[in-house]
């Protein structure tokens, strides 16, 4: 059990299947822009759900609304049953500590060792020997799929692969239930994306992780999602297992489940080989 100096207010674990994060009728905008226009999603316990939209659409202002980071004008979130504007500094910190992220440029910081960032977050919420973050940094490199030795390793001495590997250590550093993971596969070379697909899924699958993952990577929502929200002129237009964004009629969604680069995915040839047999969207 790790040691923590933050108080909770509620531990309890969302039930697998209900909803950890609820956003309601969010309105996001800057200036005159109004980027998410009353957007509603539930992302359920234990699920992979795959965010996409079209670029500039909102999927990171979205995740930075969820994580607090960019101010809502109106609407409610609330994760692990918790509406985050009720929270005060103390609960709000003791509830971040739950969730992990990989930003979409999976930034390390530069000057440290891949050991020293992932014992970042650790130090700002554990209270324990340096023998014991050192074991553990050791644990959360090998739990990504490195080698030890990389933990004294620079960033820049680290391929684009390894980088993403150590970031994603470093958002698992404390253990969270959710993973937030902007665009994780971007910059990889398809083998590369694969693996680090697997890798999530074996994560999710090991931790019982809830992952709520922004991609444009057609293979990842293949391959790992469990469901699929599409966002679509700022708000939810679909939301369910793949199968069910083939037969949206919404043209965005069309236009992406059916283009060339889905085709080239696999996505839809099971469904048009086997007629009308997919699962319908299972709404907000
Ligand atoms: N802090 C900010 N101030 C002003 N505009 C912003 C800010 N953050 C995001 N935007 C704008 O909001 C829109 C949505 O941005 P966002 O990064 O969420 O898009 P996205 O869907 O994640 O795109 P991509 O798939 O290309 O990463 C963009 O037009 C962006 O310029």
């Amino acid at each position: 059990m790790q040691q923590t100096r933050t108080d909770t207010i509620q531990n309890e674990p969302i039930p697998r299947g209900e909803p950890i994060i609820r956003v309601r009728d969010v309105v996001v905008g800057f200036g005159s822009r109004t980027i998410l226009k009353g957007l509603s999603l539930d992302v359920k316990s234990g699920e992979i759900l795959g965010f996409v939209g079209a670029s500039g659409g909102g999927k990171s202002v979205l995740t930075r609304t969820i994580l607090g980071l960019v101010p809502k004008r109106s609407g409610t979130v609330e994760v692990f049953g918790q509406d985050l504007d009720t929270l005060d500094w103390r609960q709000r910190q003791a509830l971040e500590r739950r969730w992990g992220v990989l930003f979409q440029q999976g930034a390390l910081f530069s000057s440290m060792t891949v050991k020293e960032n992932i014992q970042f977050p650790m130090r700002e919420y554990l209270d324990m020997s340096q023998k014991l973050l050192d074991e553990l940094a050791i644990a959360k490199i090998e739990m990504v799929g490195l080698k030890a030795d990389v933990a004294e390793k620079a960033p820049s001495e680290l391929s684009g692969g390894m980088i993403k590997r150590a970031a994603l250590a470093r958002s698992l550093a404390l253990d969270p239930e959710i993973l937030f993971l902007d665009e994780p596969t971007s910059g990889l070379d398809p083998i590369g994306a694969g693996e680090f697909d697997d890798l999530i899924a074996t994560l999710q699958h090991t931790l019982g992780l809830t992952v709520f993952m922004v991609t444009h990577d057609l293979d990842s929502l293949h391959s790992v999602c469990d469901r699929v929200a599409a966002l679509v002129d700022g708000q939810v237009a679909a939301v369910g297992p793949i199968e069910s964004m083939l037969e949206s009629k919404q043209p965005w969604i069309q236009a992406y489940f059916h283009g060339k680069r889905a085709r080239a995915a696999g996505i839809g040839v099971d469904n048009e080989r086997a007629g009308s047999g997919a699962r319908n969207g299972a709404g907000v």
